[in-house]
């Protein structure tokens, strides 16, 4: 793998104790990281838990309500939405789709409909597009421009498994030949791409950080998925000690309801967690003991002693 990562590069991207609020409710606080050229980031965490808004708040299409975010001037960004307003009755060829939103050179289209192996699609009507090519579809729309930060909200989403193999595949070639920065979210609390540098788990604000180190290798993974899809992919499973309601106030593992999170809940700004994490590009990671004080549990299945809790 190429290595893009240099100590002396300025992020694509920061967060910097990011708050977004909206309605008298924050719906994700204290949020701080950041995103470097050729580097994977992956938001995971329950629905509702604020990884879009963290991402939107990311690419400045939220402004954040509390704290600020650096981008790099002039920074590009190639963005997959979660949704995307589309009138299906209305016919859209692949082709049509990747000019929507702007002009593109017709070399350009080529060459991104190339790199996403749907070249042969170019005039095919999108709503007859399978549930991979479509995404494939989208991606070679966000690569098209050269963006320096790809933000990919959900780009498995309607995938079976081997295409979803597949995807990560492409999202990693589109890394290493491009050197782009990527921030990718991820629908699914358990599985997050192995070339992931870091895997923050959001909860309404950071609950933990880390790499997934390896990649599963539990007999029944391995089993159901074949060593390929071990190569690819690393399960990472987390249980959360509280819950944000829908109104804003915290239900706690012992029962109690507060209005807003213990400051031992996760990592907040300015706790020592987040002097741990903040900005690091070396993934030291805080360790997560059984009971080691963050009040959060967190798992990597699959992964051999020395590495489980390292997250
Ligand atoms: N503009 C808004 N106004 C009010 N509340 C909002 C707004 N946008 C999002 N929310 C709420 O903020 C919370 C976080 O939403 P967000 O879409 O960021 O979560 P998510 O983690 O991406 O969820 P999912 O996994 O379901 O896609 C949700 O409870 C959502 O209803």
């Amino acid at each position: 793998m190429l290595n893009f990562r240099k100590t002396d590069q300025a992020p694509l991207v920061s967060l910097n104790n990011t708050g977004v609020r909206r309605n008298g409710r924050w719906l994700v606080r204290g949020v701080e990281f950041s995103i470097s050229r050729g580097e994977i980031v992956t938001l995971i965490g329950p629905n509702g838990s604020g990884k879009s808004t963290t991402a939107k708040a990311a690419i400045g299409v939220l402004k954040p309500d509390e704290g600020w975010v650096e981008k790099l001037p002039g920074l590009k960004v190639g963005y997959v939405p979660q949704k995307l307003a589309i009138d299906w009755t209305l016919p859209l060829t692949v082709e049509r789709l990747m000019t929507l939103t702007g002009p593109l050179k017709g070399r350009e289209v080529e060459e991104a409909l190339h790199s996403t192996g749907i070249a042969h699609l170019a005039r095919a009507e999108v709503q007859h597009l399978s549930g991979g090519e479509f995404q494939r579809a989208l991606l070679a729309r966000a690569i098209a421009r050269k963006p320096d930060l790809l933000v990919l909200d959900e780009p498995v989403q309607g995938v079976d498994f081997s295409g979803e193999i597949a995807l990560y595949d492409l999202i990693k070639s589109i890394r290493n030949r491009t050197g782009c920065g990527i921030l990718l979210i991820s629908h699914d609390l358990h599985v997050v791409m192995a070339e992931t540098d870091t895997v923050i788990c959001l909860n309404g604000h950071v609950c933990c950080r880390g790499t997934p180190q390896m990649v599963s290798q539990s007999p029944e993974y391995l089993k159901l998925f074949g060593s390929r899809a071990a190569q690819t992919l690393a399960v990472y499973s987390h249980d959360h000690d509280h819950t944000h309601l829908p109104d804003g106030r915290v239900r706690h593992a012992d029962g109690s309801i507060t209005q807003y999170c213990h400051p031992d809940d996760g990592h907040h700004h300015g706790d020592h967690a987040h002097d741990d994490h903040a900005h690091d590009h070396d993934h030291a990671g805080h360790v997560h003991g059984p009971d080691c004080g963050c009040g959060h549990k967190s798992r990597l299945q699959g992964f051999d002693n020395k590495e489980r809790g390292r997250v």
